[in-house]
């Protein structure tokens, strides 16, 4: 019989979760680096050095890949011959880990979690509840695999419930592009096939907990059908020419993940689910004796990345920034941003957006003229950080505020990441505004770049906050211009007829 203590099993979670916030796993890391080298997308291939570079800074600095620290998800599988020296349910348990993990003074993480989500969606401060999946199983210790799960790769999340001699290869590539770019690719697609609807999703997340090898399995080729299907999907995904960042490029998925299991003789349900570029989890056991001990990576494991500077970034003052300056910007331009910048996502837009219908002013000290507003809910800062990882949010969510932005707050225009829907680039086009990304799973990086930040409206939002940037040569790139030209467009449209001629090599 093992007894686990308490103490062991919250602290193994809590180190767990700060591993992974930090730390990208070696596999991942590999994989990432092999899409960099082969990337023949100049606007990829950045976008890979990025989130590169941002990686090595994370584990260098102990802080976190992304500013999305993520819904924490666990599967446990608890042997039959466990005792536990606690009080506390297997959720409690692990939400104390949560707790303690994201509010950790050297290396605090972002609280994500809100309550009431159909109503109030009040941040609970702390990021729990968390999700924990729990199976009985034989033997005397505790499996835990753990993750930290993005909300812009989960909001992808798909569920078809298919026919039988339906195609699953049919429907994963005319799924995948619907998902867009806020899911951040490249990343690994997990898909679970069969039992019912929630059995399908449930092993669409679990198959996303193994290792990355579809490199080693292209060379030993595969030896059951479900590998077989990860091949082809893996090749023809990557035929789609969507590319990291949806910038148009050669990688896509890093892998495509299969977990199966019988179903009905009438179903054939499939649900697919992406990792994005910050993939975040770790497995470990406890058998009695201690907290689990995980392997501190070396810095030497790192590729050295260079971002190629041929082409010089045109600088920008936003301090002074006028429309007509903004009209001479090239789609795919990449532009270096000094001055300062608003803040503002999802909540903050709502609430700006009803002030407005109700005739109400804007809170004290906020006004939009002029300025570009960046989609962002950072992570706090620590020691002498302005603020700490801000990569951007998804823009998409933003697209139904946006007519009110350009035509009643006098904003000049925004940063984001992901594609923006038809209607918001006419808006863009109609208002001589324009729309900025910055490179998603780069958060990190690109907080370098921000030297001050304070708290303009609505500190009551947690994260969400409207805040004041003044940042120094902050990279970004010119994703839809004033003219109405969009790079989620034009380069997957371009890749997918370049990929077309280009041989697939078996290495
Ligand atoms: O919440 C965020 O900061 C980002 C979110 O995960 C997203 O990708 O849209």
């Amino acid at each position: 019989m093992t007894l686990i203590k308490q103490e062991d099993f919250i602290s193994s979670i809590h180190q767990a979760l700060q591993y992974i916030a930090c730390y990208h796993s070696p596999d991942f890391l590999a994989a990432l680096h092999h899409a960099w080298q082969h990337e023949e997308s100049d606007a990829a291939k950045d976008a890979i050095g990025q989130i590169l570079i941002n990686s090595y800074l994370c584990a260098q600095g102990q802080r976190p890949l992304c500013q999305d620290t993520g819904i924490v998800v666990s599967f446990i599988k608890v042997g039959m011959d466990v005792r536990w020296d606690s009080s506390l349910s297997l959720q409690e348990l692990v939400d104390e880990g949560v707790r303690r993990a994201y509010g950790d003074l050297n290396n605090p993480l972002r609280a994500s979690i809100v309550s009431d989500p159909a109503g109030g969606r009040i941040n609970t401060r702390d990021n729990t509840p968390s999700v924990v999946h729990v199976e009985l199983v034989p033997g005397n210790q505790v499996d835990i695999n753990i993750s930290a799960k993005g909300g812009g790769s989960e909001n992808k999340a798909k569920l078809a419930m298919l026919e039988p001699s339906d195609s699953i290869v049919d429907w994963v590539l005319e799924t995948v592009p619907t998902m867009g770019a806020g899911w951040c690719p490249p990343g690994v697609l997990g898909i679970g096939i069969g039992g019912t609807a929630e059995k399908a999703v449930l092993l669409a997340k679990q198959s996303l907990f193994a290792p990355i090898d579809i490199q080693a399995l292209k060379a030993r080729g595969p030896s059951n059908k479900a590998e077989g299907l990860r091949l082809d999907l893996y090749e023809k995904v990557n035929r789609l020419g969507i590319g990291a960042q949806g910038l148009g490029g050669l990688t896509t998925v890093l892998d495509v993940k299969i977990l199966d299991t019988a179903t009905h003789a009438t179903s054939l349900p499939v649900a697919m689910i992406p990792n994005c570029a910050a993939t975040r989890h770790v497995h470990f056991t406890l058998d009695g004796s201690g907290p689990a001990v995980l392997p501190v990576p070396k810095l030497e494991d790192w590729p050295q990345i260079a971002l190629d500077a041929s082409t010089p970034s045109r600088k920008v003052n936003l301090d002074i920034l006028k429309k007509q300056d903004i009209a001479s910007w090239q789609p795919g331009e990449k532009l270096l941003l000094s001055g300062k910048l608003l803040t503002g996502r999802d909540a903050a837009h709502k609430r700006i957006v009803d002030l407005i219908a109700q005739g109400k002013p804007m809170p004290d000290g906020l006004d939009f003229t002029n300025r570009f507003i960046y989609y962002v809910g950072p992570v706090n800062a620590v020691r002498d950080e302005a603020i700490g990882p801000a990569g951007p949010t998804t823009a998409t969510r933003m697209d139904r505020f946006t007519d009110v932005m350009l035509s009643k707050t006098d904003l000049l225009g925004m940063i984001g990441k992901a594609e923006r829907g038809d209607d918001t680039i006419n808006l863009i086009k109609q208002h001589q505004s324009a729309y900025l990304i910055a490179i998603g799973g780069a958060a990190y990086l690109i907080s370098q770049a921000i030297k001050s930040a304070r708290i303009v409206a609505f500190p009551d939002l947690g994260m969400e906050a409207i805040y004041e940037f003044v940042v120094e040569d902050m990279p970004v790139t010119v994703a839809v211009d004033s003219k109405g030209h969009s790079v989620h467009s034009t380069g997957p449209a371009e890749w997918r007829a370049k990929i077309a001629n280009i041989p697939v090599i078996v290495e």
